[in-house]
């Protein structure tokens, strides 16, 4: 039996299995993840609205999603519906859906106006919405979805179905809705611990949860929360809701904003920051990494100006996603729940406001060349007493850690270049349907993955870091040598893509 959504190419199939009956649904990479969780549940005979798990034949649970592993008739996603009779309580967004589906049908019989079901239905949607941000959906790419990418990237690329409805609407996450109010303490060993005072660690390894305890633990032992006067609780409400802010995008994700702020802890181990900055510093260069791409749309700032989006008109074409990031920042930080700066003197929140201003607007890459100068300009009289000499180093240090990818081993770095590509990609679709200049960089008829990479570890990482290197000769092994190497590793990559062209 095949399901599937009319109005687009079918592009995937999965085996479903209910209550030992096998079915099959298939659907297009135009739909969004609640028409697939509509489809599956009509599918399986259930309400259209109700609630259900998916587990594969290990008996773990499979997320649904566009990215939804393809699985075969013989290793089925059992589909398990959670209602009164696996609970014993229909669940609360179960009994909203159901009175407002049949309050729906009743009123379409009785009035039969097309305006009055297309204003309802939004309503409806709009409720539906605020009922899903009361779950929490785990949404962060984690090292399993790495092949799920590949596959819905080759797919998308194969059909060319469009782009997600999705992408094309603006409007950030909605800024009443919940974070979920808290995340499972879980221990971390001491090798986890150790490794993420490294740019090698593997940061593929950890999962939602863990992400936010490794943040949190980095805090702790650089005792920042005494620096900031603020406790636990405030600061885990705070990262929820920063978690829950960062948008499911291929690249601009919650598990880059931990990347980052990754590799910012291992550099102020590695540089030995805390001799040079006070712990207020180490605020800001922390708080900054996990804020920098907060609620960004997987657009980038010139297709906001071309398209003249609501953020471009609003910002009047600068920097318009990173002064968005800034404010959305600050937004949060107005709730006195997730405020870790509340009990700060207003002079220091002066500082920390101005300071993670500065850094999360130094990421906008337009101002690469001007914060490069400045810093060479800085070098022959460096002077740690001086705020603004301190200013560009926390400038070019958060540059760094945001394009620090390649920094990592292959293994690690390398799926973030299809992430970063499937985000372009899905960019430049959208610039060629609706007549915008086409980025030339996001092009998928003109880029590849080595010619992605020559390009930007050559020109613009290797000089980056041989500046760094030359007040900070910490970075030559473990930063500047694995750069090397992987500018090698795409070369060589190049090499083999022209024979195969050549053929
Ligand atoms: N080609 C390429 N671009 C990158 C890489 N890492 C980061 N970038 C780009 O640099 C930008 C820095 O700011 P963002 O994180 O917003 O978006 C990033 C990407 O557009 C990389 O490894 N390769
Ligand atoms: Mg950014
Ligand atoms: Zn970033």
């Amino acid at each position: 039996m095949g399901n599937g959504v009319s109005s687009q190419h079918i592009s995937k199939k999965i085996y479903l299995e209910v209550a030992g009956k096998n079915l099959s649904v298939s659907f297009s990479g135009g739909c969004s993840s609640q028409e697939l969780k509509e489809l599956i549940a009509t599918g399986a005979g259930f309400n259209r609205w109700s609630d259900f798990t998916l587990e594969d034949h290990t008996g773990s649970l499979v997320p649904v999603s566009l990215s939804i592993a393809p699985n075969t008739p013989r290793t089925p996603y059992r589909v398990q519906r959670i209602s009164s009779a696996t609970n014993g309580s229909t669940s609360d967004r179960e009994i909203v859906n159901e009175v407002l589906s049949r309050v729906s049908e009743e009123i379409s019989r009785a009035f039969k106006s097309q305006d009055f079901l297309h204003d309802f239905s939004s309503r409806l949607e709009s409720l539906e919405k605020r009922m899903e941000a009361l779950k929490y959906a785990e949404t962060i790419p984690s090292r399993g979805d790495l092949e799920n990418y590949h596959q819905e990237m080759s797919e998308f690329q194969t059909h060319h179905v469009g782009v997600p409805s999705i992408v094309l609407k603006y409007g950030g996450k909605d800024t009443d809705s919940l974070a979920p109010v808290t995340y499972p303490k879980i221990n971390l060993s001491d090798q986890a611990l150790e490794s993420l005072k490294r740019p090698s660690a593997n940061i593929w390894d950890w999962e939602p949860s863990e992400m936010l305890c490794l943040i949190e633990h980095m805090f702790h032992e650089l005792d920042l929360l005494r620096a900031i006067n603020t406790d636990e609780q405030t600061l885990q409400q705070w990262l929820l809701a920063v978690q829950h802010k960062y948008r499911n995008n291929p690249f601009h994700n919650f598990r880059h904003c931990f990347c980052v702020t990754q590799m910012m802890y291992g550099m102020i181990h590695l540089l030995k920051l805390q001799d040079v900055f006070d712990s207020l510093d180490l605020v800001i260069l922390l708080t900054s990494c996990i804020c920098h791409d907060i609620d960004h749309p997987g657009l980038n700032n010139s297709y906001q100006i071309n398209a003249h989006t609501e953020l471009a008109i609003r910002y009047n074409d600068i920097s318009p996603l990173e002064n968005h990031h800034a404010a959305v920042t600050f937004q949060l930080l107005e709730r006195s729940e997730y405020n870790i700066f509340s009990n700060v003197s207003k002079e220091d929140f002066k500082r920390l406001r101005s300071g993670i201003i500065e850094l999360i607007l130094a990421t906008d890459m337009s101002k690469h060349s001007e914060i490069m100068t400045s810093f060479k300009g800085i070098q022959p009289t460096l002077d740690y007493n001086n705020n603004n000499h301190k200013k560009i180093i926390k400038q070019m240090l958060i540059k760094s850690c945001d394009i620090s990818n390649e920094v990592r081993p292959t293994k690690v770095a390398e799926p973030w270049v299809d992430c970063l590509l499937e985000e372009y990609f899905r960019q430049s679709d959208i610039e060629k349907s609706t007549g915008l200049p086409v980025t030339p960089f996001m092009d998928r008829d003109k880029v590849t993955k080595p010619s992605a990479q020559i390009g930007f570890i050559k020109f613009v990482l290797i000089p980056m870091f041989e500046t760094m290197v030359m007040v900070f000769p910490q970075l030559e092994d473990p930063v500047l040598k694995p750069l090397k190497e992987s500018l090698e590793h795409y070369e060589h990559l190049k090499l083999l893509e022209d024979a195969k062209l050549e053929q």
